[in-house]
């Protein structure tokens, strides 16, 4: 024998209450999309029906209760049993289970919302189709009377909540307009609530693009971008957000479906660059998730992302060549976003080599400027090794570029894909260290002697001495690290590349005969370095040496390990006892 499912309301409003709606608040914007749909039904009928909506909330003397009526396509008594009071049953989708094109509602269970504040609901309706006007009444059980009668109704609704004791708040004046004006602001029909009109005929963002995003973001926009996409009926405008998003922000568009706001925090609408846009939009056929706070993640939604995404890069593309000042100002704020769209997007990537400063040798310039003065950009990967190596490098006139920040390597790479092995070239440390003269030779012996008075040191720090001369004489010291793979690979990587003098030069700066992991580069130049070739005193000759290390390894900004910040102390404190007189 067959049966039929039974269903307990009761459970299914607790599922649609803690599961699948995020608060009571949207029973606001369901009642009002079925409003909006009955009208929308009336008016496919004829087309001159009037379409208003009217709410009346608790505190206007409707006796406790919110009345929402509408003039819409109201429902026979057969409709009330078969679509008001089966779940699921929906008169919005066709013989075949899809969407109608013109309602906002589809899945039969929208008016269940009204129970998340309402323990009883009251509708009266007359169709337009004809028939008497019916009354219809259920309670949170799942039980429900209906009565025709026998007064003169007009054609529509109206939909009559009694709250629960403790949802009156949710029913009550300034809360339904604050809901209403919320969901429904651009709805095509007249909405009031308490008699004010809350609807606006025209997309507020076409008339005044940038001071109506001045509103919704809570700040003056850098631009107004529009937006359009036919084949899903989207029109809005992207704004470009001034200065201080962050990259890893979450994207969050307003979109409306079908006039209807779904959310002002939908993600999912633009690609991750575009980190530093959002969106106002309206489509007439992208899909909502069940609870229609949410974008349903299809191929269609996929297809958009890519077209907005287009239009955004276009845009920047267009600005570019018409207003450079906005350009490299627009750069300036959201370098991220477009150097990482750059690694992928060769016109992007010609744009950030025009217009984005990066850090060189020569200061904050353009990779086309330093380009056309260096010949080919030399380049080192890591930030702390650039400051490090910079001043060295600008003392001999060598431009050094820092691409150590995100996305940075992979620019250069494209660029050397692009336009040949000449436009970029990775600087290995032992390259600048290469192009450091020798010292004089007197200099070199005196020094190396000292040095090896002050080998327990050295080793202590793991650390290898090498006398060099070069600019700036102000500084005394360098600290490199020279993990010998690290060393061996640079060497030949650089003897690749290099004439065959360099790669020798670069060849004497491999001793053999040292493994230690750090070289601390001795600038012959420097007075101080040379007044230590000349010292006798081997405890000095010893805090001299650890000094300059430690003053080398502050200068290359590298994390100061526990036994770095002993050496600290001590030398410190040893410098200071003597320069009070304490070894006098
Ligand atoms: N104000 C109204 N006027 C006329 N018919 C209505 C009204 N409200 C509801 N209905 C009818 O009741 C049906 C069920 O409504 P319900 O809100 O539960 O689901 P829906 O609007 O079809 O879909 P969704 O769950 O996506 O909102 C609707 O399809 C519609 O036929």
């Amino acid at each position: 024998m067959a049966h039929t499912f039974g269903v307990d309301l009761r459970g299914i409003i607790d599922l649609l209450s803690h599961h699948l709606y995020s608060s009571p608040r949207v029973y606001a914007r369901e009642l009002l999309q079925n409003a909006v749909d009955a009208i929308t039904a009336r008016r496919a009928l004829h087309p001159d029906a009037p379409g208003e909506v009217v709410i009346e909330p608790i505190d206007s003397g409707t006796g406790g209760t919110l009345r929402i009526t509408d003039t819409g396509i109201g429902l026979t008594e057969r409709e009330v049993h078969d679509l008001l009071s089966t779940l699921g049953r929906t008169s919005k989708r066709d013989e075949l289970g899809f969407a109608r094109q013109g309602f906002l509602g589809q899945f039969g269970v929208g008016l269940l919302s009204a129970f998340l504040v309402a323990e009883r609901i009251r509708l009266v309706s007359r169709s337009a189709k004809g028939g008497p006007a019916v009354r219809w009444t259920a309670d949170s059980a799942g039980n429900y009377e209906v009565e025709t009668l026998d007064e003169e109704v007009a054609v529509g609704t109206t939909l009559e909540l009694v709250p629960h004791r403790d949802s009156e708040h949710w029913l009550e004046r300034e809360v339904v307009r604050a809901l209403v004006a919320e969901y429904g602001e651009l709805l095509p029909y007249r909405v009031t609530v308490a008699g004010e009109v809350l609807t606006s005929e025209a997309l507020p963002w076409l008339d005044d693009p940038l001071g109506y995003g001045a509103r919704v973001l809570g700040v003056q926009p850098f631009d107004a971008i529009p937006v359009e996409v036919p084949t899903v009926g989207l029109t809005g405008v992207a704004y470009v957000l001034p200065r201080g998003v962050h990259p890893g922000a979450r994207q969050s568009h307003r979109v409306y479906l079908k006039r209807m706001l779904v959310g002002d925090s939908i993600e999912g609408l633009l690609p991750e660059w575009a980190y530093f846009i959002r969106c106002v939009v309206d489509s007439s056929s992208l899909r909502p998730t069940a609870s229609r706070e949410s974008l349903y993640q299809d191929e269609t939604l996929l297809a958009v992302r890519e077209e907005l995404g287009r239009q955004v890069r276009d845009w920047l593309v267009r600005l570019d060549a018409t207003d450079p000042d906005r350009t490299a100002a627009l750069l300036d704020a959201h370098h991220l976003g477009i150097k990482s769209l750059a690694r992928v997007d060769d016109e992007m990537l010609r744009l950030v080599e025009r217009w984005l400063p990066f850090e060189t040798t020569d200061g904050a310039q353009s990779l086309r400027l330093f380009k056309r003065k260096h010949g080919t950009i030399s380049f080192v990967p890591d930030v702390d090794e650039f400051r490090q190596l910079a001043p060295v490098a600008h003392a001999q006139g060598m431009g050094l570029l820092n691409a150590g920040y995100a996305y940075d390597v992979e620019i250069m790479d494209r660029l050397v894909a692009l336009d040949g092995p000449a436009a970029a070239r990775r600087v290995a440390p032992g390259e600048v260290l290469a192009a450091l003269g020798d010292p004089e030779p007197e200099v070199e012996r005196a020094l190396r002697d000292r040095l090896a008075l002050a080998k327990d040191v050295l080793e202590r720090h793991d650390c290898e001495a090498v006398p060099r001369d070069f600019d700036p004489g102000s500084l005394p010291a360098l600290l490199v690290t020279n993990v010998e793979g690290e060393r061996k690979r640079d060497v030949e990587q650089a003897g690749e590349q290099a004439d065959p003098l360099w790669a020798e030069l670069l060849g004497s700066l491999v001793s053999a005969e040292s493994d230690a992991s750090q070289r601390l580069v001795l600038n012959c130049r420097n007075p101080l370095v040379r007044r230590l070739a000349g010292l006798h005193d081997s405890a000095l000759v010893e805090l001299t040496v650890e000094s300059l290390y430690v003053h080398a390894l502050l200068q290359a900004r590298r994390p100061m390990r526990p036994k770095d910040t002993a050496a600290l102390n001590r030398s410190f404190l040893e410098l200071l006892d003597r320069a009070v007189g304490g070894h006098a």
